[in-house]
């Protein structure tokens, strides 16, 4: 069967990682008129028949990682209710499983992080280099060929944590000085009870960042729960995640909202891998989140020591083994927002943790 075939069937995950079959770009029309565009193996551009005005370009992706598979079976979930019917989009999406290669050897990536390949295009050295650039292009086109007057872009990059966590569910929002930080945007947040958001205070070579940073797009990174095998995650707690895609995509209004259940930190610090030998003086499973107070020394990096700053600060994404020159852990501080049209954050002159 072919891999439009396939996806006719529902069967977006299984045609991406299908490489038994050649990848041929095509196109069709649902009956209910909803216009569907393979573009690349794992890219499917949706495209309602009637577009208001107002409408949204919204890009769901996931597999950028390939061993995080609740995102993946997350996007496969949406595309197979658009293309079988069950659901009925009234806005532009563009759904992704970036990386089928990854998902079939169940690896975070094969030659190097495509996570980190999103700053500029990238010389083609590897597999992740050319999905980058693959993917780069795919947004470039999606955002550019929207039809809207005032067009609203969103992204929404789906990943899933190594370590546990003591926020199972967490949004990163990235540093741009475009106007990314929508009271909409941080509203689908308290709605998809997520239980954490951080905002950075630099920016990142991510997927969510280029969208964010070349398109304005109102973007996040969203950790949904840690890695696990396909067909072994737990859905129950992305429910409500679940429920608010369903709603932004079909355009259910919400009250636009936010509450204190959502804990918000911003990054205080990336610090980045400088020397092979670089060390936690904590083990491989102590959570995200962990706090350390003011003066712990918490990371040794060649004969550089690294301590927890005024008040405390806490780690997330702890990772020792990335290559030097990559980050090795973000420090992050309890913070609140102003919520306003776009969101702010301060700092808590006293945290609490
Ligand atoms: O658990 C981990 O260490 C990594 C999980 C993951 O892939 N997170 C993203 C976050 C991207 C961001 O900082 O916005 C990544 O590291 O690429
Ligand atoms: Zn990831």
């Amino acid at each position: 069967m072919t891999l439009i075939e396939q996806i006719k069937r529902g069967q977006f995950l299984k045609a991406t990682c299908d490489f038994s079959q050649p990848f041929v770009a095509g196109e069709w029309v649902l009956d209910s008129g909803l216009h569907c565009q393979l573009l690349y193996r794992g890219v499917l551009q949706i495209t309602p028949r009637e577009l208001a005005s107002d409408v949204k370009d919204i890009v769901l992706s996931s597999g950028i990682h390939g061993d995080e598979t609740a995102p993946v079976e997350l996007v496969q979930q949406i595309a197979s209710s658009v293309v079988l019917g069950q659901i009925q989009p009234v806005h532009r999406l563009l759904l992704i499983i970036a990386h089928p290669e990854a998902i079939n050897h169940q690896q975070r990536f094969m030659a190097e992080n495509m996570n980190r390949l999103f700053q500029v295009r990238n010389f083609e050295k590897n597999n992740e280099c050319r999905i980058a650039n693959a993917l780069q292009l795919a947004i470039n086109s999606f955002y550019g060929t929207s039809i809207a007057i005032k067009p609203e872009r969103w992204h929404l990059d789906l990943h899933c944590a190594i370590r546990p966590s003591q926020h199972d569910t967490f949004a990163i929002s990235p540093y741009t000085d475009k106007q990314t930080r929508s009271n909409k945007l941080f509203s689908f947040i308290h709605h998809a009870k997520l239980d954490a958001v951080l905002l950075s205070n630099t920016p990142s070579p991510t997927f969510a960042w280029y969208s964010a940073e070349y398109h304005g797009a109102q973007a996040l990174t969203v950790e949904l729960g840690r890695v696990g095998k396909l067909g072994q995650n737990d859905f129950t707690v992305l429910v409500p995640f679940q429920d608010a895609i369903l709603q932004l995509i079909t355009d259910v209004t919400l009250p636009i909202i936010w509450t204190n259940e959502v804990e918000v930190y911003q990054v205080s610090r990336t610090i980045v891998k400088r020397h092979p030998e670089f060390l936690f003086t904590f083990d491989d499973d102590v959570a995200n989140f962990t706090f350390f107070a003011e003066g712990h020394e918490f990371a040794v990096d060649g004969d550089k020591k690294y301590v927890a700053d005024t008040h405390g600060e806490a780690v997330v994404f702890p990772n020792r083994h990335v290559v030097v020159g990559q980050r090795a852990v973000l420090m992050v501080k309890k913070a609140s927002l102003i919520f306003d049209e776009q969101v702010r954050v301060y700092a808590k002159s006293n945290p609490s943790y």
